[in-house]
């Protein structure tokens, strides 16, 4: 993008993965002016400066967002209400205050107390990540051909939320909108889930492993290692994303477990067309999702194709 920026600053609280990503990608495409981070610890602040990802910084939440027209929390959902409450002084009438959080239900009711008058609330989640954390493992292009939800409020702004898409698709996203709790729910069956089962996989191998000694890691180079890699998530996002999506994660879990038992007693009573019927079902889909465009190798699976 060229031209005026979108934004004249944007101020970043929290600046790990999902910050740095932003900051890389708004300073690369000309999508904002100039760029105000925050975040708690000192030694994370410095290594922002080290990477040169903004242009003020400060250990101050309110003061960072100060002036901006463009204000996104990037920090664990769990964080979210004391950040808002922190800087809803600093707040500029008519900014976009937005958030990049795994869950939207508890955001949207922690932040919206705190968000002043004037001020544009609209919650956001980019479905793009990988399992590291922290400023160093963000890259520029991890947006790109991924989708972006926001779950805007009923009577949100248009010209507001016409400016944050336009910022999103700037990143290399496509906008999608749609309700809060049903959000949760899709989330919780195509990301919470998936991350809980192998937290739980590589758990149990792990409590395994004085069973069967080092057969574990010698023969992980499979299945099980597309498990590990996603079970090396970050403790602190995922503890908060199942604390703040509970009811939509149980209720998944409970399904889950009824369908595992079903696969259970299929395979106890040696039923075996049972077994090679969902197993044919599950394989069309995966083929299915590679057919409407999307890319084979594991790191670019959940880009989506352009139109
Ligand atoms: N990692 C992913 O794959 C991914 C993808 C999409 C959305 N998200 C969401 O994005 C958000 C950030 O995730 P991330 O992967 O960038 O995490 P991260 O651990 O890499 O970075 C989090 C940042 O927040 C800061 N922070 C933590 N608590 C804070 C507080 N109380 N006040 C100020 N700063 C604080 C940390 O110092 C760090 O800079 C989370 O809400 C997560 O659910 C993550
Ligand atoms: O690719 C990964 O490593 C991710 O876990 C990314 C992923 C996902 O489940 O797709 C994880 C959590 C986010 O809220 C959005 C994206």
């Amino acid at each position: 993008m060229t031209g005026t920026p979108l934004f004249e600053r944007m101020a970043l609280i929290g600046i790990g993965l999902i910050g740095s990503s932003l900051a890389q990608v708004a300073r690369q495409r000309g999508l904002v002016g100039e760029i105000a981070i925050s975040t708690r610890s000192p030694e994370t602040l410095r290594r922002a400066e080290e990477l040169d990802l903004g242009d003020i910084y400060s250990l101050d939440a309110a003061v960072a967002v100060e002036g901006a027209d463009l204000v996104i929390l990037c920090v664990p959902v769990g964080a979210n209400e004391s950040v808002a409450k922190s800087i809803a002084p600093g707040l500029k009438k008519g900014a976009i205050l937005t958030d990049v959080g795994s869950t939207k239900g508890s955001v949207m009711e922690q932040v919206s107390p705190h968000v002043p008058d004037g001020v544009h609330f609209i919650p956001g989640h980019p479905i793009a990540g990988t399992e590291e954390s922290g400023p160093d493992a963000g890259f520029a292009t991890l947006f790109d051909q991924r989708w972006c939800i926001l779950t805007p409020p009923e009577n949100v702004d248009s010209e507001a939320l016409e400016k944050l898409s336009a910022f999103w698709r700037g990143c290399g996203s496509d906008v999608d909108k749609m309700d809060a709790k049903h959000h949760d729910l899709v989330l919780a069956i195509v990301s919470h889930l998936p991350h809980l089962i192998a937290y739980n996989i590589v758990g149990t191998a792990d409590d395994l492993e004085t069973v069967t000694k080092s057969e574990v890691i010698k023969y992980s180079a499979s299945g099980f290692r597309d498990f590990t890699r996603l079970a090396a998530s970050d403790p602190t996002m995922w503890r908060d994303v199942c604390l703040h999506n509970k009811d939509a994660i149980l209720e998944m879990l409970s399904r889950f477990s009824e369908d595992l038992s079903a696969m259970q007693r299929a395979i106890r009573w040696g039923d075996g067309q049972t077994l090679f019927d969902l197993f044919t079902r599950t394989r069309s889909i995966r083929r299915s999702i590679i057919e409407a465009g999307q890319e084979t190798d594991a790191p670019d699976f959940g880009r989506h194709a352009k139109d």
